[in-house]
């Protein structure tokens, strides 16, 4: 996490929770929405940015504060000044290798713990490495998996609400362990369901099929079901690929666009050309 320590944490913002509810059922992993209020209106927050959250902590490397990361799951909304931002967190914990002590991650965890009317520092706000296209026609293929769906919830209520007449295709790819465990497209209000009838958004499952099980999520599977579009999508110079979740999905990616493309070479001539044209990006953690 070395990027961190250059990011300028000297910007502070105080936040307030305004609402916090948890996303997961009880018997699944903790995700919850918070939604925070940043009366500061210097604070100013893009969809396709990130913000730090700094936690009093001090660590064995002499450091007083930990700062980590969180992307912007929402539409920032300004009011009066005040500017409201939605942030999704996982409650991390980690078995430590040697000691095989058990960890909680500090961020996440002080995150979670957090009630309506506590008072958090923030930082940023921070870019993302993916921006929303300034073009209308480029296609995109968005990979969320599980928090990581939070930018890209954030990038398609923007483009379906605010850029008008998109004509690019844009399929995200939505993976979890199981359908719990989606956070987004269970929603009973619609949210991401109300862009299913734009013509050109199509969203799909990635799950586990055996959800008790601790095997990797299905991703490569669910991406090669669609291979013909997904092929035609790659073979377009306007088509972005950006990656949003955990470290364990780049194998299986990896996997799927080798196979669609019809070797190894070729996937990885063809992602060469996207990283150049600063058409990939990926946010993994
Ligand atoms: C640009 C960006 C955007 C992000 N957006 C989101 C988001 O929207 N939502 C979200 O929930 N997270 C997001 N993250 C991840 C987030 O920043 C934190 O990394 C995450 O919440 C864990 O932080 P923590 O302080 O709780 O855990 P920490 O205390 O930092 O550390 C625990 C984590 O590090 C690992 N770890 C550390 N030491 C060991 C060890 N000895 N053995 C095994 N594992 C170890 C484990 O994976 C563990 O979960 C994002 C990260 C980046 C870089």
């Amino acid at each position: 996490m070395s990027y961190l320590s250059e990011l300028n944490t000297k910007k502070q913002y105080k936040a307030r929770v305004k609402q916090t509810h948890r996303l997961t059922p009880t018997n699944k992993e903790e995700i919850r929405e918070i939604i925070l209020e940043v009366e500061d209106p210097s604070f100013k927050c893009k969809v396709d940015q990130s913000f730090g959250v700094l936690v009093k902590h001090s660590s064995d490397f002499g450091n007083e504060y930990h700062h980590r990361l969180y992307s912007v799951a929402d539409l920032p909304a300004t009011e009066n000044g005040h500017t409201k931002i939605t942030m999704l967190v996982k409650r991390c914990s980690y078995v430590d290798e040697f000691s095989g002590e058990l960890y909680h991650g500090v961020s996440s965890n002080y995150l979670c713990d957090r009630r309506v009317g506590d008072e958090i520092t923030i930082t940023g706000p921070f870019e993302l490495p993916f921006k929303v296209p300034e073009d209308k026609n480029a296609n995109m293929i968005l990979i969320g998996m599980g928090t990581g769906i939070a930018p890209f919830r954030a990038f398609i209520k923007h483009i379906y609400s605010q850029e008008k007449e998109w004509k690019g295709k844009i399929r995200l790819f939505y993976g979890a362990k199981s359908g719990l465990e989606l956070l987004y497209l269970n929603d009973k209000d619609g949210d991401l369901t109300n862009y299913y009838d734009k013509a050109t958004f199509e969203a799909f499952h990635a799950l586990s099929p055996r959800p008790h099980w601790n095997d990797p999520i299905l991703l490569d599977k669910a991406i090669e079901s669609r291979a013909e579009e997904i092929l035609e999508m790659l073979s377009s110079a306007n088509t972005y690929i950006y990656i949003a979740g955990y470290e364990k999905v780049k194998e299986n990616l990896n996997k799927a666009f080798i196979n669609i493309m019809g070797s190894k070479e070729k996937w990885e001539n063809r992602k060469a050309e996207l990283i150049a044209g600063k058409k990939w990006a990926e946010v993994i953690y």
